[in-house]
Formats: structure tokens, C-alpha cells, sequence
């Protein structure tokens, strides 16, 4: 289990890079052409650069010392390129809004094309599938705080009586079920490696039999998981501003909260305790690093697994509908795009590469989608 190798600086470098993208918005291709000579140097190792919220880190990064001369410049430019936060109560927001206006084009508002939506899905049964943070809840500065809107929820509660529906979440399914609180729904935990039915009588969807699934295809690892995770905490003791969530199957560093300055500590520190257990894998999300385990299984594999459940495994006549926000959401919609089945939506202010069809700028707009989808329901229920 236990590899002796050292941890090297092309390694940490890499975290770093990492790190630095994975807290941005990603950068349309043209815009990266202004990196000129720069972005050619990492481009074969990222082909996404993202730099959300790095405004908040302004005023550090001269402070970073510890990283490699080849990383401070990337990161320069990462910020120097980077767009302003859309402020929701800023008038300028038009503009903002106008800057993505091709990538718009590309991926046109689930709002705008819900008519189209609609006529795609026609006679179809809708499967929803919806990530929670930064897609139900706004992103927060803490983890514990993220919160969905009372509407969000009473919204939420109908969708799930109207279609089956379920969560598909980095969380542990304890952790967002406390948020969530909906017996109606399904959960997919821990990147989808935990999945479990309903628990309201009388509300499965299943067109097969009425059992509740249960699937945990990473359950070897939880002793690794619940080790790694004591480990991180007390590493993480020595980075201000970091914290370790326990999502049962993975776990998330988050650096929301962290100084620039102090990324590569943190990543150092993170990659120390990861070469110790080959068996895990990293990756990024919203301004946190993931750690789970190497088996193939991802949201998109979860959402096939729940597809199956449901009864809808090689039908042809299933319109899966999948919302989220972050990369590992990707997973999902390269599944529904490989299935020729149903639209990804991608929750984003701003331009990403994505395999998303659609897209909606919040989780307010995702309220105002859902909220349009069980009118709809409802409507068409009447007529008939
Ligand atoms: O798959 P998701 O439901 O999107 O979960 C992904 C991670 O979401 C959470 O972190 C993110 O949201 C936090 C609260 O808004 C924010 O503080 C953090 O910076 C974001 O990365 C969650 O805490 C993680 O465990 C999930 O893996």
C-alpha cells in the first residue's frame, strides 16, 4: 500500500497549478491566446483554466515565495486576466453578461429554450438529476452553511413528486440530506460512490419493484478514507483558513478560506500525506482539492446506475435532465450526450468548457427552471 517515493516539486508545482484553476471561472480559448507564449507552456498539462474568485487574492500573491518561478507568472496571469465576480446587485451587471455573449450562443439559457426543452422531452419519461452545491445552494464561504432557500426546497419537494429525482452530490449523504431534508428524493453521495433510494412510503418511482437502492461501490476504502482523513486534519492544523470535510467514500481540503500564499503549503502538505496511499486519487472542484479513491466511478456512472434502477436502462423513451455546476459534473453530462439522451445544464455566470447543452446563470435560476418544469408538469397532466 505505502510507496516510498519523494514527493517532487513538478508534483507539488502541478497541485499548485491545480489549486490556482480549479478557484476560477474558465477561460474561453481566445482569451487564453492572450497568455500568449505562457498558457504554450501549460497547455498540454491543463486544458481548462479557470479563475473564479481569485480577486479575493489580490492582494497576495507578490507574498508568493514558495512557489516555483514557473508557477508565480502563470498565476499572474491567471489574475490579470481574470473577469470581475458578477455582483448581483451591481447595475453593471449587463455588461458582464454581454462579454459572454458567443459562448451564449453556444449555450443558450435553459430559461429562454425551455420551450425547446419541453417539445425535446415530449412524450418522454423526465429522470432529474440535480448537484447541490453551487446548483441548489449558493456557494458560501463555509461548507456547513450552504444552505437552500425555503423556495429552493418547496420547489424541490414538488419536482420530486412529479418526476424521480435525484441529488448527486461530492457530500456525504448525511451531510446533504441535513440540508435537503426531502424523503422523495433519491441521493447519490461521495461523487455518486453512495447511492441510496427514497425512504418516503408511497413515493418510488421505480417502474420495476419498490426496494430502495443501495450501492457503494467504494466501501473497501472506508477505513483508508477515515485514516486519511485524521491525517489531513492535523496536517491542516498548521494552514489558517483550511478545513477537511469527511464525505464518508472521498474527502474535500477546502482553501476557500486559505491566503494564496499559503497554497503551496497546503498542496506540499496534501501531496505528502496522498504519496503515502496510491490507491487515492485527487482532483479539483470549487476552490477545494478532492481525494477519493481509483476505481472507475463517477457521477456519470451514477447517474447510469440510478438510469437502470429506475427501469430505464436501455429505453429509448427516458428524458434525463441533469443540472450542475462543477467539474465533476462533466461526468454526468458526457454520459447523457453519449446516450444521445436528455440535456446537460450547466450552472454558470460565466464561459467553461463544458459538455452542458444548456445553460442557467444560479441557483436562483435553477429555482425559476424546476419551478417552470412542474407548471409544465402540471399543466399537461390537466389536459390529459
Ligand atoms: O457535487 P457538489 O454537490 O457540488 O459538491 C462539491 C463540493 O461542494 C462543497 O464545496 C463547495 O461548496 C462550499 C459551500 O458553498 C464552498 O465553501 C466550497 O468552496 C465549494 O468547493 C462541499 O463542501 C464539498 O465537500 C463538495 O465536494
Amino acid at each position: 500500500m505505502k510507496s516510498s517515493s519523494r514527493v517532487s516539486s513538478n508534483t507539488v508545482n502541478s497541485m499548485v497549478l491545480g489549486l490556482a484553476a480549479s478557484s476560477s471561472q474558465q477561460v474561453q480559448k481566445s482569451s487564453m491566446a492572450l497568455f500568449g507564449g505562457l498558457l504554450g507552456q501549460y497547455q498540454k498539462r491543463r486544458l481548462l483554466f479557470t479563475f473564479e474568485d481569485s480577486n479575493n487574492n489580490n492582494n497576495n500573491h507578490n507574498n508568493n515565495k514558495v512557489a516555483s518561478n514557473k508557477v508565480n507568472p502563470w498565476l499572474e496571469s491567471m489574475r490579470a486576466s481574470s473577469p470581475p465576480r458578477i455582483n448581483p446587485n451591481n447595475n453593471n451587471n449587463q455588461d458582464d453578461h454581454n462579454k459572454n455573449n458567443s459562448w451564449i450562443v453556444g449555450h443558450p439559457s435553459a430559461l429562454k429554450m425551455f420551450d425547446e426543452i419541453m417539445w425535446k422531452s415530449k412524450a418522454k419519461k423526465v429522470v432529474v438529476f440535480l448537484d447541490y452545491d453551487g446548483t441548489l445552494s449558493p456557494i458560501v464561504a463555509d461548507p456547513e452553511k450552504a444552505f437552500m432557500t425555503k423556495k429552493m426546497r418547496a420547489t424541490l419537494k414538488e419536482i420530486a413528486k412529479l418526476f424521480p429525482t435525484a441529488i448527486v452530490t461530492g457530500r456525504c449523504i448525511d451531510k446533504v440530506y441535513e440540508f435537503v431534508r426531502l424523503g422523495e428524493v433519491y441521493y447519490a453521495g461521495s461523487h455518486g460512490m453512495d447511492i441510496k433510494g427514497p425512504t418516503t412510503k408511497g413515493r418510488n418511482h421505480h417502474k420495476g419493484n419498490n426496494e430502495a437502492v443501495l450501492f457503494q461501490p467504494a466501501s473497501q476504502f472506508l477505513p483508508m478514507i477515515n485514516q486519511v482523513y485524521k491525517i489531513l486534519v492535523e496536517k491542516m492544523k498548521g494552514i489558517p483558513g483550511a478545513k477537511v470535510e469527511n464525505n464518508k467514500f472521498c474527502l474535500s481540503v477546502h482553501f476557500r478560506c486559505v491566503e494564496e500564499k499559503c497554497w503551496p503549503a497546503l498542496a506540499e502538505q496534501v501531496n505528502s500525506v496522498l504519496k503515502e496511499y496510491p490507491k487515492l486519487k485527487l482532483t479539483h472542484g470549487r476552490k477545494v482539492i478532492e481525494i477519493r479513491p481509483t476505481i472507475k466511478w463517477d457521477k456519470g456512472k451514477a447517474i447510469e446506475f440510478l438510469l437502470e434502477s429506475l427501469g430505464y436502462g436501455n429505453s429509448n423513451s427516458v428524458f434525463p435532465i441533469y443540472i450542475g455546476d462543477d467539474r465533476t459534473d462533466e461526468d454526468a453530462f458526457k454520459v447523457l450526450r453519449s446516450r444521445g439522451q436528455g440535456i446537460g445544464i450547466l450552472v454558470s455566470q460565466i464561459q467553461k468548457e463544458t459538455n452542458a447543452t444548456y445553460t442557467l446563470h444560479d441557483p436562483l435560476e435553477v429555482g425559476q427552471f424546476l419551478r417552470r418544469l412542474a407548471d409544465s408538469k402540471k399543466a399537461c397532466s390537466r389536459q390529459t
